[in-house]
């Protein structure tokens, strides 16, 4: 009988020995087997959408390291791609949006979308497919206000003309989230077919909103996406991750029905076991920035970390994704600290 992965134990609200652990970017520029792979394919937006590729690199993370889960290798700017906006990635530069299509548009076409995403579901079915059933598979999205700062600003930016534009016009940016509400919905009941055994929304820009403004274009489209998922016959467990939302993730945390809060870097201890006592888990915290730095600081920081939350339902993760230029060895230390297994050598 195959052991039920860790991950899934601790969405369920059990505590574990030691907890399970994954990063986010696990896959990526910061394995030179990533780099090579990348190197053939034409550009990072054909790379996503290659079934082949895009499960090798799911995969390669899982090879090196004894990570309890993968995460497929996607985007969080899929869901505008398949809405019908230009989405494109300048090298080095990052992502870059052409005009936002009339809402119109971007309602009719919601149905099409998941069809156009349906290659993300075939790279979910090949990992799945290759991983050990102990080893979770973990879908996502990005949530819907972060993909409108993208859409509304054509790149990744400070997010001041998104948050004028949701108190300049509350209706129209209503519109643009129900629009992704209902595509993003439909996205994640399709990994979850296709294989995902847990879905994460990336809210990664949850910062500086307005409490009121934060329940109506934060909390409100994620509990929707949830009762969507839900109502399509998908329990599948939801991990919700409200980045630098700082005092309002304790909002997150009492509104949303997620099963886990993925914290970033800044969560006290007793924001965490705050969320714990309240029965969901919590996933989080280790800088990525003190990933990349090593030396004894990391060492104890995990340890802390640990000590903190290990007494409740806790995934052990960064406080958000890794860094490029993070060494391969101090990725492994962390992995190694908090299962007690070794990394293994791969060749590039
Ligand atoms: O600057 C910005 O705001 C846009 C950032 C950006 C995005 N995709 C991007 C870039 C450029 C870059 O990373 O250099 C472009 C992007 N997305 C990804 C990669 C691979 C890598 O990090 O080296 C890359 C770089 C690709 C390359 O240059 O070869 C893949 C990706 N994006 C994402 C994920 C999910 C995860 O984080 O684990 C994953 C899968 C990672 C895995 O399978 O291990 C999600 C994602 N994409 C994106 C965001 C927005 C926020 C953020 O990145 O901080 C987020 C959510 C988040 O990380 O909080 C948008």
């Amino acid at each position: 009988m195959s052991e039920t992965p860790r991950l899934l134990r601790v969405l369920s609200g059990e505590t574990l020995d030691r907890p399970p652990v994954w990063f986010m970017r696990q896959a990526g520029r910061s394995l030179p087997e990533y780099r090579e792979l990348r190197s053939r394919a034409k550009d990072f937006i054909a790379f996503c959408f290659d079934p082949e590729m895009a499960a090798e690199a799911t995969l390669q993370p899982m090879r090196r390291f004894p990570m309890d889960a993968a995460i497929v290798f996607a985007d969080i700017l899929l869901i505008p791609l398949a809405l019908g906006q230009d989405v494109w990635f300048e090298a080095g530069e990052g992502p870059r949006l052409g005009a936002l299509p009339a809402i119109g548009d971007l309602q009719d076409a919601i149905d099409g979308s998941t069809a156009k995403l349906a290659n993300i579901g075939e790279t979910l079915e090949r990992v799945r497919a290759e991983l050990e059933p102990e080893r979770a598979l973990i879908g996502f999205a990005g949530a819907p206000w972060t993909v409108a700062t993208y859409m509304l600003e054509g790149r990744g930016s400070q997010r001041e003309a998104a948050r004028r534009y949701a108190y300049e016009h509350p209706e129209e940016l209503d519109g643009l989230l129900d629009v992704l509400v209902e595509a993003t919905a439909r996205y994640l009941v399709m990994q979850a077919r296709s294989g995902a055994q847990a879905l994460k929304l990336f809210e990664s820009w949850a910062d500086n909103l307005a409490e009121d403004v934060f329940e109506r274009i934060v909390i409100r489209p994620h509990a929707r996406i949830v009762e969507k998922v839900r109502a399509a016959g998908v329990d599948t467990p939801f991990i919700g991750f409200p980045r630098s939302a700082g005092a309002l993730v304790d909002n997150y945390a009492g509104a949303v029905p997620v099963q886990a809060v993925a914290l970033d870097t800044q969560a006290s201890a007793a924001l965490g076991r705050r969320i714990q006592a309240d029965g969901k888990a919590i996933q989080g915290a280790l800088d990525n920035l003190l990933l990349l730095a090593g030396g004894p600081a990391l060492d104890s920081r995990v340890d802390q970390l640990l000590e903190q939350w290990g007494s409740g339902p806790y995934i052990f993760n960064l406080g958000h994704g890794v860094m490029p230029d993070t060494p391969v060895q101090h990725i492994a230390r962390v992995v190694e600290r908090v299962t007690g297994k070794k990394a293994k050598a791969v060749a590039a």
